[in-house]
C-alpha cells in the first residue's frame, strides 16, 4: 500500500521548492517504527558480523554516522550539490579545504573576511606553506595576482562585516580559465538566499553555527560541492583530520535548518526595516546593507540573491567613534551585545574590537572596518520593536558620547 507508515516519503526531487527540501531532504521515516523524526544515533561504534563486515553501512562514528549523513544529505539538496561534508565548526571546514592544498600553493582571497578566517590564512596556512594574497577588488584584480601556484580563490559574499558582494560568475569565469577552484563562504546569506554553485563556484562553505542551524545552540561547519574527485579528497581529510560534528549536533542542525526559509525571510524583512531607519538617521555615517538601493553592489544582489533579498545582516558607522559604537551595543534592549549571527535572537557587536580585533588596524580600515562600525544580526523578532530599539540606542549613545 502507499500508506505513509510503510512507504517513506519519496526523496524530494530537485524540482521541489526550497521549503519542501528543507523539511524532507535527508529525513527518511524509520522503516521499522515509522518514526517521522530521525532517532539520535549516539553509538560511536557499530557491530560487525565478521571482520570488515559491519551489520549496516556504519563502522565508526568519526567516519560516518546516521545523523551526520542525514544532515549532509539535506545541505547538499539545499545547495544544489551532489555532496556535502559536515565539520565541527565553520573554521574546521575552512581548515580542511586549505589542508587539501599542497605546500607551496597560493590562494587569492577577498580582503574583507571573517577575523577567524583571516587568522587561519595569515597565521596557520602560511606556516604550512600555503600563501594567501588578499585583494579588495577581486573581480578586477584576480588576473594580476594569479601565479603558477595559484590553486584557489576564496570569496565571502556578502563579506563579514562590511557586506561587500562579489560577482561570483565573473570571478569563476576568470579563475576557471586558469584551472583555479573557487570557494564561496555563503554563511551570511544561507542556502535559502544564495546558491553559489549555481553561479560557477566549485565549493560552498558555511558556518552552520549561524543561519543553517539558526538557534545559537550548535557550533558546526559544512562544505558542499559537485566534484567526485573533490569528494574523495575532502571525505578522506574529514575522516583523517577528525574535525567532525557530534550526532546530537547534526540532529539539532538538521532540525534547525527545516525552518531556514521562514527565518531567512523574517530576518530579511527585519534587516530591511532597520537599515532604512538607520539610513534616515543623522547619527549614522553610512549603512552597509545589500537590500538598500544605495548599496554599491545592489545589482549583484539582484543577480545572485533569491528575489534580490538583502538577508538578515547589516553594519553601519555611528557618529562618535568607538565609544559611541560600544555604547550603542550596551544600550540596546532587544539586540544583545555578542559575537556570532544568524540566530533567532537579534545580536550586535563592534567588529574592530571583537570579531575582527586580530586584523591589523591598517588592513581593517582599508576594507571599511572602522572603530565606529557596528555589525547587526537581525533575528525574527517584530520589525517595529527592532527599529525602535535601534533608534533609541542610537539617540542615547551619540548623546552620551558627544
Ligand atoms: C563567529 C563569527 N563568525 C564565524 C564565521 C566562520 C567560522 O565559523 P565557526 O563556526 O565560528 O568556526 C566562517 N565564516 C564566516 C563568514 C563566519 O562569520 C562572527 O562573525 O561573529
Amino acid at each position: 500500500s502507499d500508506h505513509p507508515i510503510t512507504t517513506p516519503p519519496r526523496a524530494p526531487s530537485p524540482v521541489h521548492g526550497f521549503g519542501t527540501l528543507a523539511v524532507h531532504a535527508g529525513a527518511p521515516h524509520d522503516p521499522a517504527t515509522g518514526a517521522v523524526i530521525e532517532a539520535i544515533s549516539l553509538s560511536t561504534t557499530f557491530a560487525q558480523t565478521a571482520v570488515g563486515k559491519p551489520v549496516g553501512e556504519f563502522e565508526y562514528s568519526r567516519s560516518s554516522n546516521p545523523n551526520r549523513n542525514n544532515f549532509e544529505t539535506m545541505v547538499a539538496a539545499l545547495e544544489h550539490a551532489k555532496y556535502a561534508l559536515a565539520f565541527s565548526s565553520g573554521s574546521a571546514a575552512t581548515t580542511v579545504i586549505l589542508q587539501s592544498l599542497a605546500a607551496g600553493s597560493h590562494v587569492i582571497s577577498v580582503s574583507d573576511v571573517y577575523g577567524g578566517t583571516h587568522r587561519y590564512f595569515t597565521q596557520v596556512a602560511k606556516a604550512h606553506g600555503v600563501k594567501v594574497t588578499f585583494t579588495p577588488e577581486i573581480e578586477v584584480d584576480i588576473r594580476e595576482h594569479i601565479t603558477e601556484s595559484t590553486k584557489l580563490v576564496w570569496i565571502e559574499s556578502p563579506s563579514n562585516p562590511t557586506l561587500r558582494l562579489v560577482d561570483i560568475r565573473a570571478v569563476a569565469t576568470q579563475a576557471h580559465e586558469h584551472g583555479i577552484m573557487v570557494v564561496v563562504d555563503n554563511t551570511f546569506m544561507s542556502p535559502y538566499v544564495q546558491n553559489p554553485l549555481d553561479h560557477g563556484a566549485d565549493i560552498v562553505v558555511h558556518s552552520v553555527t549561524k543561519y543553517i542551524n539558526g538557534h545559537s545552540d550548535v557550533v558546526m561547519g559544512v562544505a558542499a560541492f559537485n566534484s567526485d574527485a573533490l569528494h574523495k579528497r575532502l571525505a578522506f581529510l574529514q575522516n583523517a583530520l577528525g574535525a567532525v560534528p557530534s550526532a546530537f549536533d547534526s540532529w539539532l542542525a538538521h532540525r534547525g535548518a527545516k525552518t531556514l526559509h521562514l527565518r531567512a525571510r523574517e530576518a530579511t524583512t527585519n534587516a530591511t526595516a532597520v537599515a532604512h531607519a538607520l539610513e534616515a538617521s543623522p547619527h549614522v555615517i553610512a549603512v552597509n546593507y545589500p537590500g538598500l538601493d544605495s548599496h554599491p553592489h545592489r545589482h549583484i544582489a539582484k543577480k545572485q540573491h533569491r528575489d534580490g533579498m538583502g538577508g538578515g545582516m547589516l553594519s553601519f558607522r555611528i557618529r562618535g567613534g568607538h565609544a559611541a559604537a560600544e555604547r550603542f551595543c550596551q544600550l540596546t534592549r532587544i539586540f544583545t551585545l555578542a559575537e556570532s549571527l544568524g540566530g533567532v535572537e537579534s545580536l550586535c557587536e563592534v567588529p574592530s574590537s571583537m570579531t575582527h580585533a586580530g586584523i591589523p588596524r591598517d588592513q581593517r580600515e582599508a576594507v571599511g572596518v572602522f572603530d565606529d562600525l557596528v555589525r547587526i544580526s537581525c533575528g525574527v523578532e517584530d520589525a517595529a520593536d527592532l527599529q525602535k530599539d535601534v533608534l533609541q540606542a542610537l539617540e542615547r549613545a551619540v548623546a552620551e558620547t558627544a
